[in-house]
């Protein structure tokens, strides 16, 4: 993986631009999710476990918003004769980084075929599975359009299959969300960002990634027809949710 360091937001910049998932972004991300999401490595690591359990011989594993392959790098890890990863994203830029990490990591123990499509998840062309991973990505889709995305999912879903959803989250009450942010921001810091970082690079996201409460997520999941919803992972503002179908 490339490892360059994320300076993206480190000289002022007027105005701010809106976030997006662009060349700057790919070629630092390895290095800016790692010291903005904490637990991130772990998450990734035990994704692939989780996976695993549910992956079914000769079914789809797919994984939406997958930047630089680190969770489709998990699921090809995983021993499901005939199975076949599917990793999407809109941004040419992360898909052709995605596109050379996986080739260098393609060692000679066996690992599941893949096929990256560059596409808007909420315009994919589904095709049956057993696990769909969502890893930090429904924060970016307009939160109309983020329960009929979870319905196809779930459409798409064999019995017994297995959504694993991950989120920055919002609390509805005003002391958590501010505790769990002071701490979130305490974490960047000691990552090495500075104030200025930090302060931009929540402008740039203002208007591109809205999060949900813990709450939201779970009641929108049992409507999509999950039919059991398992908050399973927090760190601070993040975590991660596990739906059956
Ligand atoms: N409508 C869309 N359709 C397809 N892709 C999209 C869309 N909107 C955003 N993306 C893509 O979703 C990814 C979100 S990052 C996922 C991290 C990864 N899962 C990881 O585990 O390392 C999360 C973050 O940056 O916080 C980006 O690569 C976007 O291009
Ligand atoms: O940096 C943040 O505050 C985040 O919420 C996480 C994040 C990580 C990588 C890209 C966009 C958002």
């Amino acid at each position: 993986m490339t490892d360059q360091p994320d300076r993206l937001f480190a000289k002022p910049l007027n105005p701010v631009p809106d976030f997006a998932f662009n060349q700057d972004v790919a070629r630092v991300f390895n290095d800016m999710i790692r010291r903005s999401v904490p637990g991130y490595l772990l998450l990734v690591e035990q994704i692939g476990l989780l996976a695993a359990r549910f992956a079914k011989p000769n079914s789809l594993l797919y994984d939406l918003g997958c930047s630089l392959g680190a969770v489709t790098f998990e699921l090809r890890k995983i021993k499901a004769s005939g199975a076949r990863v599917i990793a999407v994203d809109n941004s040419a830029a992360m898909l052709e980084r995605c596109r050379a990490n996986l080739a260098f990591t393609a060692k000679d123990h066996p690992l599941l075929p893949v096929e990256l499509v560059q596409a808007d998840i909420l315009q994919l062309k589904w095709q049956p599975a057993s696990v769909v991973v969502i890893n930090f990505t429904l924060q970016f889709i307009p939160p109309d359009q983020r329960l009929s995305l979870l319905q196809r999912i779930r459409q798409n879903l064999m019995p017994g299959g297995v959504l694993i959803l991950s989120e920055k989250l919002r609390f509805t009450d005003e002391s958590t969300e501010q505790l769990l942010t002071e701490l979130h921001l305490d974490f960047k810091r000691k990552g090495g960002y500075s104030e200025l970082e930090i302060a931009q690079k929540r402008d740039a996201l203002e208007n591109v990634m809205q999060p949900d409460s813990l709450q939201t997520h779970q009641q929108r999941l049992l409507q999509a027809g999950f039919s059991q919803v398992h908050p399973w992972f927090q760190c601070l503002n993040f975590g991660s949710i596990l739906s059956v179908a």
